[in-house]
């Protein structure tokens, strides 16, 4: 989670948060509000009494005002300082981050695009990007661990193209990751496979919906009125048989690979872990990328087991979390 807040913040809004590495005390404050936050959201759906709570700023409701005050001044002070640097950002070597893109968009439209707006975009782009990617590396990890074949062919196509762990220095996994370009990613089609397989299984958003534009009938026969929720669940569609098959309670990456070993897409509306149609997940190719930078640099180095016991489950959230976190024992991985 620390992991992906801070390469969000870095890529998403040009900040170094340094919250893996614990040195920023702000930084780790405004991260245990904003989870606290989440948390303390969800459950408005099972307090019937959360409105009064909010009224008279009791338990949960008040904790989580007081979470939404240090996130509030967190975000409006990134904001400021973005704004000071924003000139001299468009005049370095055109690296921009997407917060300095909105910025210099506000200045068209400062009265819509206020702080507010700003602070939101920020908000939005954490809520969908930092969970999710870590959630889906948590369980990436966990079926690597019950499935040490599939662990061990990744270990392999990691070393093939990667090239293998021959570095004994304390700096191996960072240097690990500074030679990882596109075009070392772009060939490890099993680790996209693992991972894509990983979502079937274990859909970062594991139940979506929509409200319908209209009246309307949907292929099975249900009639749907103007204004219907409906719902689906990714979680369930991704195990169910009728759509994959047999085997469709296996973790097999191979599914998703053709014969000559090269991955083959399936329609977005069968696989709907990032959703479809044209509010499908903007995050996606970024959301691989980070995800496979991590799980280079860690498979290069490391063999992982299960460190505690076996009864890993769920956690209701809006996003798919391990309960309690995820236990590994990693062990250094000889030199091939
Ligand atoms: C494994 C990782 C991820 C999964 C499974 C995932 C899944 C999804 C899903 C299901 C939605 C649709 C939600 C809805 O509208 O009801 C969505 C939307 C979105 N995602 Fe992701 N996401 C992931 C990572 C990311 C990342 C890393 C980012 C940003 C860097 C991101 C940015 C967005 C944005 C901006 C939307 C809203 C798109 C729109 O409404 O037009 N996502 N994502």
């Amino acid at each position: 989670m620390r992991c992906t807040l801070d390469s969000i913040f870095e890529v998403g809004f040009g900040v170094e948060l340094r919250c893996l590495e614990g040195s920023s005390k702000e930084g780790g404050e405004f991260m245990k509000a904003f989870d606290d936050a989440s948390a303390l959201t969800y459950w408005r759906y099972a307090d019937p009494f959360w409105r009064l709570k909010r009224r008279f700023n009791l338990g949960a409701e008040a904790s989580l005002r007081s979470n939404i005050r240090t996130i509030d001044d967190f975000v409006s002070h990134v904001i400021a300082t973005k704004r000071r640097t924003t000139a001299k950002v468009r005049n370095d070597s055109g690296k921009e981050d997407i917060l300095s893109r909105f910025l210099v968009e506000s200045e068209k439209d400062p009265d819509t695009m206020n702080d507010r707006y700003l602070r939101d975009i920020i908000l939005n782009f954490m809520i969908a990007g930092k969970d999710t990617s870590a959630g889906t590396l948590s369980w990436f990890f966990y079926m690597l661990s019950k499935n040490p074949l599939v662990q061990h062919k990744l270990a392999r196509e990691v070393d093939e193209v990667a090239g293998g762990n021959n570095n004994n220095n304390n700096n191996a996994v960072l240097d690990g990751t500074t030679g990882i370009t596109d075009t070392t990613l772009d060939k490890m089609p099993y680790l996209h496979a693992a991972l894509t397989e990983t979502l079937r299984l274990y859909p970062a958003v594991p139940i979506d919906g929509r409200c319908s534009e209209a009246d309307d009938i949907l292929p099975d026969g249900t009639r749907v009125k103007k204004g219907d929720l409906v719902n689906y669940l990714a979680y369930s569609m991704g195990r169910m048989s009728y759509i994959w098959g047999d085997d469709a309670q296996d973790f097999r990456p191979e599914r998703w690979l053709n014969d000559d070993g090269a991955f083959q897409p399936q329609s977005p509306f069968k696989f709907v872990a990032f959703h479809g149609g044209p509010r499908i997940c903007l995050g996606r190719d970024f959301a691989y990328r980070q995800m496979k930078i991590i799980a280079v640099a860690l498979l290069r180095y490391f063999r992982f087991q299960l460190g505690g016991h076996d009864n890993v489950t769920y956690k209701t959230m809006f996003t798919l979390h391990i309960h309690g976190g995820l236990y590994l024992c990693a062990t250094p991985r000889p030199a091939p």
